[in-house]
């Protein structure tokens, strides 16, 4: 209560009083003490909060006014200020790096820098260092006379260059007298000592020295030199668009450039830009045909641009490779020739066809632009914010294809300028940042294949980011499903597509209530969808009915539910008295009736699928075959897949089921287990040509349903 009146009194004001540069190093030690106490505590993430949403600062940090900190006032962003500052203390790490800094009239304040990643020397601003923060906003930090200059977008805080003309004089006592060598060899200690953001702020400071002496042989040998470490270390942080300039900057015309081909290859590679990493890489076995590293990465190279021209992938073998602690990033390209993004009618952009696909194609198989290993659920979201605010900051030219994507209402407060190099970084805005998280991220398992055992936990759930996919718009009766591999997100055609067509994918398991779905769209991604099964179940049916239909609905789920099935296993009916299947059998007519049959001649009936199984259930339960063929077809039908036959008379394919049910058929596992009790009960009944069709039928689903083929078994595990 008490922190709340001083904030609302003094937001915009100086403070009367903030605690003095012995005070704050004194509190500043006891948090550095308790935290060397507890050296491997997990670092939390500070993900921003979209209701305090502010742009990040565009402007060159010399267009700003600089100000002492004794101007800073309190809850206010300071637009068009600046403040250039010393670190007087070594960092406490918390979701932040905090320390106490001091300008050049002997002031001190606690800077807390928020969302730098590991690879930044800013994650732990080293005592000493000289830092400059755009247009900062200092809050309250809630105990008494206790103030904190607060950095949430990584790019309003520069980290400057011992000799930075920005750094008034009285604040650098005397200037470093660090030669280009000294420099290098203080890199060279960071590196060897495994601190490699240190390194490369070593290596930097060398190359401007060395700009600063005489322009001999000997500088220009040693500049090159020092280009081919920074190279090195930016490719060990994943720096690869720094990696590559380097590597390009320390060519000297001699052969030895193999080299410096080398590492540009491998920092292109890293990008996933996989045509100009070949190239690199046949530059440099031209001067050295006989390097045995740099053939292997060719090869790795052409491998993967086999992959991207024809979408031939060795799926059993990637999911052999999988390891959850160490291999969940699989070495892969991605194939996405078969589809375009373009502006879609209704909305926004969206994913096209480039050609005819027919049912079970693979439409796209594209590799995470961004997904930590992450699979703990409460982490997840947290562990891909932070990712892509580091890789962003890290490799500049992700910024355009990450930062086009929808990122929700934010969208009306940015500047344009998002991305853009400004001060030598990209300006990331962390609020828009979370923004594209929160709307295009993807939830994953390890496996697709895997998730689909009844013995897998349903919570071990990553989160990750596909650019190409993201383009993808919602459909409640999707023509494509998604499955994962480790890091590959791999799309499959449910029935067949025309060029052209637009490509949708469902965003969450939908619910049975065409009201109830449209809430959750509205609330997660701002739409209610029209797709052809919502439009209808909207517009054709009457309120009435609807309501009816809803109630109908509660009381066949209450029947179903005093015996529930569990829809992952099958289980849980056991022998049920016949009483309690008339009851279900009823209350499942009846609902059945409140479908207009003109309204869904063509649609699913979504909210009888759970009754059905249910029915298939009880009667398998009971050995009636009949009767579980009877109402596994009707699962079928239900789900939307109209043209599965019950007689062995009618000419049909398996594959049928797919491409002849319309355009609103609803593909899940369920289908392919209905499938599998549907073949059950015909084996049962005698009937093996319809068993094995169903059977041919049920695999070709489970390919859909997990990507690749796998045997129909894993089911049962
Ligand atoms: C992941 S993005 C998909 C690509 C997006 N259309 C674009 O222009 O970048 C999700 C956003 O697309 C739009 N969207 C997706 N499916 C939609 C649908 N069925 N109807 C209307 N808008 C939809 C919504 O604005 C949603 O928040």
């Amino acid at each position: 209560m008490a922190a709340a009146t001083i904030k609302d009194d003094l937001a915009g004001q100086v403070p009367p009083r903030r605690l003095t540069k012995t005070e704050l190093l004194k509190t500043h030690k006891t948090h550095i003490k308790k935290q060397d106490l507890a050296p491997d505590a997990p670092r939390p993430v500070k993900q921003p909060i979209m209701s305090d949403a502010y742009p990040a600062s565009t402007k060159l940090i010399r267009d700003v006014e600089i100000i002492p900190l004794s101007e800073l006032r309190v809850e206010t962003h300071h637009r068009g200020k600046g403040i250039v500052v010393k670190v007087i203390s070594p960092p406490y790490i918390g979701a932040g790096s905090v320390s106490i800094v001091e300008d050049e009239f002997g002031n001190a304040d606690k800077l807390a820098i928020y969302n730098q990643g590991d690879s930044s020397i800013l994650s732990g601003v080293p005592e000493g260092c000289f830092v400059a923060v755009k247009e900062p906003y200092y809050m309250h930090n809630g105990g008494e006379n206790d103030y904190m200059i607060c950095v949430d977008h990584p790019s309003d805080v520069i980290l400057l260059r011992f000799t930075d003309p920005i750094i008034p004089e009285a604040l650098r006592l005397g200037p470093l007298l660090k030669s280009a060598e000294e420099w290098r060899s203080a890199g060279d200690k960071a590196f060897l000592e495994r601190d490699y953001p240190t390194a490369v702020f070593c290596y930097t400071e060398a190359l401007e020295a060395c700009n600063d002496e005489a322009q001999n042989e000997t500088t220009i040998k040693l500049q090159r030199a020092i280009y081919t470490k920074r190279s090195g270390t930016n490719l060990l942080l994943g720096r690869y668009d720094a990696a590559k300039a380097d590597a390009l900057a320390s060519r000297t015309g001699a052969s030895s450039d193999w080299k410096a081909y080398y590492n540009a290859g491998r920092a292109s590679y890293g990008l996933c830009e996989y045509t100009t990493s070949r190239e690199y890489l046949e530059m440099a076995l031209k001067l050295n045909p006989a390097a045995a590293a740099v053939r292997k990465e060719h090869e790795r190279c052409l491998a993967r641009l086999r992959e991207e021209e024809t979408g031939e992938y060795d799926f059993p073998a990637m999911h052999a490779a999988l390891n959850p602690q160490t291999a969940v990033h699989l070495d892969n390209g991605s194939f996405l020739r078969n589809t375009t993004i373009r502006e879609s009618k209704h909305h926004g952009r969206g994913l096209f066809a480039t050609r005819n696909l027919q049912a079970g194609d693979l439409v796209f198989c594209e590799k995470a632009t961004l997904m930590p290993n992450q699979y703990e659920p409460s982490r997840a979201s947290a562990a891909l914010y932070a990712m892509m605010v580091r890789q962003l900051c890290d490799n500049p030219s992700l910024a355009g294809s990450v930062l086009k994507l929808y990122p929700g209402p934010y969208e009306e407060q940015l500047t344009g300028a998002e991305g853009t190099i400004v001060d030598g970084v990209p300006v990331v805005d962390v609020f828009m940042v979370e923004g594209i998280r929160n709307k295009n991220c993807f939830s994953l398992p390890l496996a697709t294949v895997d998730n689909t055992k009844p013995s897998s936990p349903d919570d071990r759930m990553a989160k990750g980011l596909w650019v190409h996919a993201s383009h993808m718009n919602h459909c409640c009766v999707p023509n494509t499903m998604r499955a994962f591999l480790g890091d590959m997100l791999i799309s499959r055609a449910t029935r067949d597509i025309k060029a052209g067509e637009e490509i949708f994918q469902q965003y969450v398991p939908i619910k049975a209530l065409a009201d109830l779905r449209n809430t959750g769209f509205k609330q997660g991604w701002g739409f209610e969808c029209n797709c052809f099964l919502c439009a209808r179940e909207r517009t054709l049916s009457s309120t009435g009915m609807l309501e009816r239909r809803k109630e109908a609905l509660a009381a066949v789920e209450k029947a179903c539910n005093k015996r529930p099935i569990n829809m992952k296993t099958g289980d849980g009916v056991g022998i049920v008295p016949d009483a309690a299947i008339r009851t279900v059998d009823r209350l499942a007519k009846q609902l059945e009736d409140l479908h207009e049959s003109e309204v869904y001649d063509v649609l699913p009936r979504l909210t009888l699928i759970y009754p059905c199984n249910w029915l298939v259930e009880a009667h398998r339960g009971r050995k009636n075959h009949a009767k579980a063929v009877k109402y596994g077809l009707k699962v079928l039908r239900n789900f939307g897949f109209l043209s599965v036959p019950d007689s062995e008379s009618v000419e049909w394919e398996p594959r049928d089921i797919y491409t002849k049910s319309g355009e609103a058929s609803l593909m899940t596992v369920h289908v392919v287990a209905g499938l599998r009790k549907l073949a059950e009960g015909y084996a049962a009944l005698g009937r093996k040509e319809m068993a094995e069709r169903c059977v041919e039928a049920a695999r070709f689903g489970y390919m859909i349903v997990t990507g690749f083929e796998n045997d129909l078994e894993i089911l049962d595990q």
